[in-house]
């Protein structure tokens, strides 16, 4: 089955069941699995309609969450609330069917042995046959499955069946959704069509929903705020650019893109380092701080002088843009730089750095 995929294979946008967002929020929520702690004090409000992204390594508790928040996972402190009312606490664990929360899970979780109309009316029983056909068929519709109502997952694309996923989460019209990592199977020529039209998707229905993803980039499309998860904690939470901009400290902005690395001393409100001086006006003279170098922004790379001067250990070129490393006299590894293509940037050749300490991070060491 082919996997090409294009805007046209998308319903109507402004055509997806619209719902009652709902508040959700999470305090001071506890979780211990197998005698290990995996969610430690978590807080996180949600306001009605919002999309937040929810960004961690591996194993920090990000599925937990989700899971906590649909009642499938019980929580050891705490509480969950929907609006105003406690769904999970002391002596309270309200039933997954009682929150009115959509799931949409990494691996579809699609059921093989039911049609494509089938899987979408599974999770509306409760409304009669009449209003559920109807509700089902609108979801599919607006994803472009309507065609294929009396077929089996199994004979879809695998852009299809996340679409047919989507239909599946949405149809019951919740005021919550849940979406873990969901275009993590499908690859990268598909990923952006189908990104953006979930988010329309998201949009129309106004339902309250967390996303869970391992790449920074799409939590920065999709989020109106971002969740950085930590062992179990939130790190930071923040719109896309306060969080790009102002990590809160040196791993919350490694998250984000790779970075060049400076040891050095808080001198007079400033720092000094081989590529020039940064301020540190937030730093007591003496601390001992991690100057940190984003490849984007942070150096302007020039053939003449003035600037510091570096020399092109290697380049690669992505398409319009070179990726090079350059060393500087003082410092133990090459800096990296990301750039516009300049075909007088040769390996080997002589270059002249300028620092924008505006774009440039300082954190106190630990
Ligand atoms: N049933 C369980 N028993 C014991 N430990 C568990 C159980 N379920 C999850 N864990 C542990 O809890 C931690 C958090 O798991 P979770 O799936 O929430 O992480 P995640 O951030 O979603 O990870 P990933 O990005 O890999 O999906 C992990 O260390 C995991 O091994």
């Amino acid at each position: 089955m082919s996997d090409s995929e294009t805007l046209e294979d998308w319903g109507p946008r402004g055509t997806a069941g619209v719902a009652f967002a709902a508040a959700l929020r999470f305090d001071a929520v506890d979780v211990t699995l197998g005698g290990r702690p995996v969610l430690r004090n978590f807080s996180l409000a949600l306001v009605p309609g919002e999309i937040v992204c929810l960004l961690g390594e591996s194993g920090s508790g990000k599925s937990t969450i989700l899971r906590v928040a649909a009642g499938i996972q019980r929580i050891d402190g705490g509480t969950v609330k929907i609006n105003d009312q406690i769904v999970s606490g002391p002596g309270i664990h309200a039933k997954p069917d009682r929150r009115g929360i959509g799931l949409m899970f990494q691996d579809f979780a699609l059921f093989p042995h039911l049609t494509l109309l089938q899987n979408v009316t599974f999770g509306l029983r409760k409304l009669g046959r009449t209003a559920a056909l109807a509700q089902a068929r609108q979801a599919l519709k607006r994803v472009g499955l309507d065609d294929r109502e009396a077929d089996y997952p199994h004979r879809l694309s695998g852009g299809q069946q996340q679409r047919l996923a989507l239909a599946r989460s949405i149809a019951p019209r919740p005021g919550i959704l849940m979406l873990d990592e969901p275009f993590s199977s499908l690859d990268a020529r598909l990923r952006e069509t189908v990104r953006n039209e979930t988010l329309a998707v998201l949009h129309e229905t106004h339902a309250t929903t967390i996303i869970v993803t391992h790449d920074p980039e799409e939590a920065m499309l999709l989020g109106d705020r971002i969740a950085l998860l930590r062992h179990g904690r939130l790190a930071q939470i923040d719109t896309a650019s306060e969080i790009y901009n102002r990590p809160v400290d040196l791993n919350a902005a490694r998250f984000f893109s790779p970075l060049s690395e400076i040891e050095a001393r808080v001198q007079a409100g400033r720092v000094e380092t081989p590529l020039g001086p940064v301020p540190a006006p937030r730093h007591a003279d003496g601390t001992a701080v991690t100057v940190a170098i984003r490849p984007i922004g942070s150096l302007d790379v020039a053939t003449e002088g003035p600037g510091i001067p570096g020399r092109v250990l290697a380049k690669r070129d992505a398409i319009g843009i070179d990726l090079c490393e350059v060393s500087v006299a003082g410092l133990e590894r090459p800096i990296q730089i990301r750039r516009r293509a300049d075909r007088n940037l040769v390996v080997g050749s002589d270059v002249f750095l300028t620092l924008n300490p505006e774009h440039v991070l300082v954190f106190a060491k630990d």
